[in-house]
């Protein structure tokens, strides 16, 4: 696919539909001496679940920062779920949340205290039960009145996890979900994500480095690469594309620079 395919077939701000979760026009951010985000638009409708990949410093984090209205973008347009970001978000953070493992909650409250204060902060109704069904859900009671620092990382991100569902979010950000956990762990994790976007017709995006998470879970691949896309996909597509088997190895197409001569040779 040439940057000219690619640019008339990824959709702009102009087929924005009223069901898009998330629709990102032309979005850039600079820091000092960094183009952390370099001009990309993409679309997602509501009840797909999306991957984002790209190395590290590829612009993911900022990406999702800037569509949860964390960051300022320099230039371009975020809306989610019809509103735009950061001027409307009171109309819709209580709707999405967020997850990643390198976001700590508070380490003395319990695991109890901590849901409570997220679930206040988002006025979840009949919190006690909200609470008990997430616990069940997502195997806490064992450890549900433990502090949260005493936890091992694996418990740690499943109570990231009931954090994030706490308000049963319409739209889920997702940085790196299993990052540390045993592949037993993230197996059940990924699992969990699939019923929740099923039962509850929810958007999902998620940044990750696990090439197979990607491939499982998700509908839709957008690569990032310096700040800019480099492709956007089904996953089958993209390897079809690429003359590849795996998105791991994709990922080491774009990486390490052989995307064009790749795709050419798969014509
Ligand atoms: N607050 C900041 N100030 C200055 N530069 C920043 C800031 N945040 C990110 N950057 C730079 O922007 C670029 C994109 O960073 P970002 O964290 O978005 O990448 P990423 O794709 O999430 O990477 P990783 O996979 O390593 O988490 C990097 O070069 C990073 O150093």
């Amino acid at each position: 696919m040439t940057e000219n395919d690619k640019a008339s077939s990824r959709p702009t701000v102009a087929d924005r539909s009223p069901s898009a979760a998330i629709a990102v026009d032309h979005l850039v951010k600079v820091y000092k001496q960094t183009r952390a985000v370099d001009d990309i638009s993409f679309t997602l409708p509501r009840g797909s679940i999306t991957g984002l990949l790209g190395g590290n410093g590829a612009g993911k984090t900022t990406t999702i920062a800037m569509i949860m209205g964390l960051v300022l973008p320099t230039s371009g347009r975020v809306q989610v779920l019809g509103h735009r970001m950061p001027e409307e978000s009171a109309a819709v953070l209580g709707r999405m949340n967020f997850e990643s493992p390198y976001v700590d909650m508070p380490m003395r409250l319990t695991v109890r205290q901590n849901l409570t204060v997220f679930g206040k902060l988002y006025a979840v109704k009949n919190l006690s039960d909200r609470i008990a069904k997430l616990a069940a859900d997502l195997d806490l009671t064992d450890f549900i009145d433990r502090a949260n620092g005493k936890l091992s990382a694996g418990q740690k991100t499943r109570v990231a996890l009931a954090k994030a569902l706490i308000n049963q979010p319409e739209l889920l950000l997702l940085d790196e979900p299993t990052a540390s956990l045993d592949p037993d762990t993230a197996d059940w994790v990924r699992a969990h994500l699939e019923r929740y976007r099923r039962d509850n017709d929810a958007t999902i995006l998620l940044a990750s480095h696990n090439m197979l998470e990607v491939e499982r879970l998700c509908d839709r691949v957008i690569i990032m690469k310096r700040g800019r896309i480099e492709d956007d996909d089904a996953p089958e597509a993209i390897m079809a594309r690429y003359n590849r088997t795996t998105l791991e190895e994709v990922f080491l197409d774009v990486a390490r620079g052989r995307a064009n001569g790749t795709k050419e040779a798969a014509r």
